[in-house]
Parts: structure tokens; sequence; C-alpha cells
């Protein structure tokens, strides 16, 4: 794990995770809670413990697309415990606490960031292999306490085609060189589009700017995925982890080749 980290916090005695990613975006609304998703559920079908840390904390989506919004949190003296999906993928997320599903989260900044620094402390997660964090989107103040907090070994970038024009993924990109985190890759998401009738591909952004601008910041390619009512229908209906085609087996063998290192 990153050595480097500026003001630590100490973990519980119940949490003991290999590799922890943090997946960003330069700004909302790009898909980065369904990427976290997709990479999850990859992982556990390799075999992998896997657990979700939703600390986008004012707008939660996670619970919903593994359809467990409703459950039940379990906790003892010692910790409270993340909820098990079906595939049993562990997740933490605002709104498993909240009584409503959709009550809005109205907080500043710091109360963000000390309950982020909570799903840390006083979860017991156990062992994992993969600790992912769906990060709040942009680049703001809370993105920066769990970067200086917590002990990430790397950052997956989600982007549009949109922000790849726009280069708003270099927002992203910049907060990670200045933490000095490593860069895994970048995701581009809703690249092109799937005819839900023929299947075919239609590029309705034009050329992707992806490549182009991967080699201009020197970062991975990880993975292009495509805008697939699949996954839409199978994201409404709580039931991401029947996903037929991830799109991100690129991904998935970087990571896995990451963890063996840390072997
Ligand atoms: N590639 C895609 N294909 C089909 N539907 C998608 C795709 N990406 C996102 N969606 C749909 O958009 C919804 C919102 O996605 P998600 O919660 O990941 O993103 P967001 O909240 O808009 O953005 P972010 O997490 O970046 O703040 C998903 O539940 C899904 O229905």
């Amino acid at each position: 794990m990153r050595q480097n980290v500026m003001h630590p916090i100490s973990k519980n005695e119940f949490t003991d995770v290999k590799k922890m990613y943090a997946v960003v975006s330069g700004k909302g609304g790009v898909g980065k809670s369904l990427i976290t998703s997709l990479i999850a559920v990859g992982l556990r079908r390799e075999g992998y413990e896997v657990g979700i840390f939703d600390a986008d904390i004012t707008g939660p989506s996670i619970p919903k697309m593994f359809g467990v919004s409703g459950a039940k949190i379990e906790s003892d003296s010692k910790a409270i415990y993340p909820v098990r999906t079906h595939n049993d993928i562990k997740i933490m997320s605002m709104n498993l606490l909240l009584n409503k599903e959709d009550a809005p989260v109205i907080w500043r900044g710091p109360l963000i960031a000390k309950t982020i620094e909570q799903f840390w402390t006083e979860v017991g997660w156990g062992i994992l292999d993969y600790f992912l964090i769906d990060m709040p989107p942009g680049t703001g103040d809370v993105a920066l306490t769990v970067f200086q907090s917590l002990p990430i070994d790397g950052i997956i970038i989600v982007t549009s085609p949109q922000d790849l024009v726009s280069l708003i993924v270099k927002k992203a990109y910049n907060m990670a060189k200045q933490m000095d985190i490593p860069i895994i890759g970048i995701v581009e998401n809703m690249s092109y589009a799937i005819c839900p009738h023929c299947g075919k591909e239609f590029d309705i952004f034009g050329k992707s700017k992806l490549e182009d601008v991967a080699e201009q910041l020197d970062l991975r390619i990880l993975g292009r995925i495509p805008i697939d009512p699949e996954l839409t229908k199978l994201c409404d209906k709580g039931e991401i982890e029947k996903v037929r085609n991830l799109y991100l087996d690129s991904c998935i063998e970087v990571l896995k080749r990451d963890v063996g290192e840390g072997l």
C-alpha cells in the first residue's frame, strides 16, 4: 500500500485490505458508479474478495445497482458490517444508513469527510483482496480528504467522450499526480452506442479521442464501455451482477496482476 499518506487514519482490527483503488472522474454524470460496480463484479467472478465503499455520499447509487438498498446493516459493540450482495461483494454506503433511500444528504465538506473516515475506521470490512472506492465526482475537498487519509494504491479515471474533448479528464489526472498516487489507467464510458434492435455499434459522439488523450498523458487504456441498454436495465433492476458483457477485460487483467505483485 502507498506509504506517503499525508494524514493517515488508522483502520480497525477487523479490516485487512490488499489493494485499494479509487474510481474518480473530472466531473459528475459520467457513470463512475456503474464502472466501479462492473470492476467489482469482474473481480468477484475471478474469485477475489471484493468490497465497495460508496464515498459518493451526496449521490450514493451503488446499493441500488446491486439491489441491496433496503438491506439491514448489522453491527455489534466492535464494528458495523458491510452488506453482502447476491454474489458476496461487500458494500457500505451512506444510502444504507439513511432511513429513506431518497433522503437528500445536505452536508458540508468537513462532515462528509468525517463520515468517509468513519467508513474506514468503524466498518469491519474483513479480509479483502480489492477495496474499491466510488469517489465523489470532481476534484473538490472531499476527494482531497480521501486521497490524503486513505492508503490508496492507485486511481482509475472514468471519463466520457465529451470530457476527453474538453480535457476535463486532466483535472482528475492532475490531482492524482499532485498527490503522488499512481494512475492505473483510464476507462471511457458511453464511448459508443449499441442498437437495441440489431446490435450494431454507432460512434454517436464521433471518433473516440481516448487513444489520443491516453497517449498525450501516458495513460493505460483499461476499457471502452458503450451505451448499452442492457446495462441500464440491469442497473434499474438492481441486477448488475447478472451482466453478460463487462467490457472491462483488460482492466480486470491489470488489477489481477497488481494484486499478484503485492503477494
Ligand atoms: N454505458 C452505459 N450504458 C447504459 N446505461 C448507462 C451507462 N452508463 C451509465 N448508465 C446509466 O446511468 C445511470 C447512472 O450511472 P452512474 O450512477 O454510474 O453515474 P452518475 O451518477 O450519472 O455519474 P457519476 O457516478 O459519475 O457521478 C446508471 O444507473 C445507468 O442506468
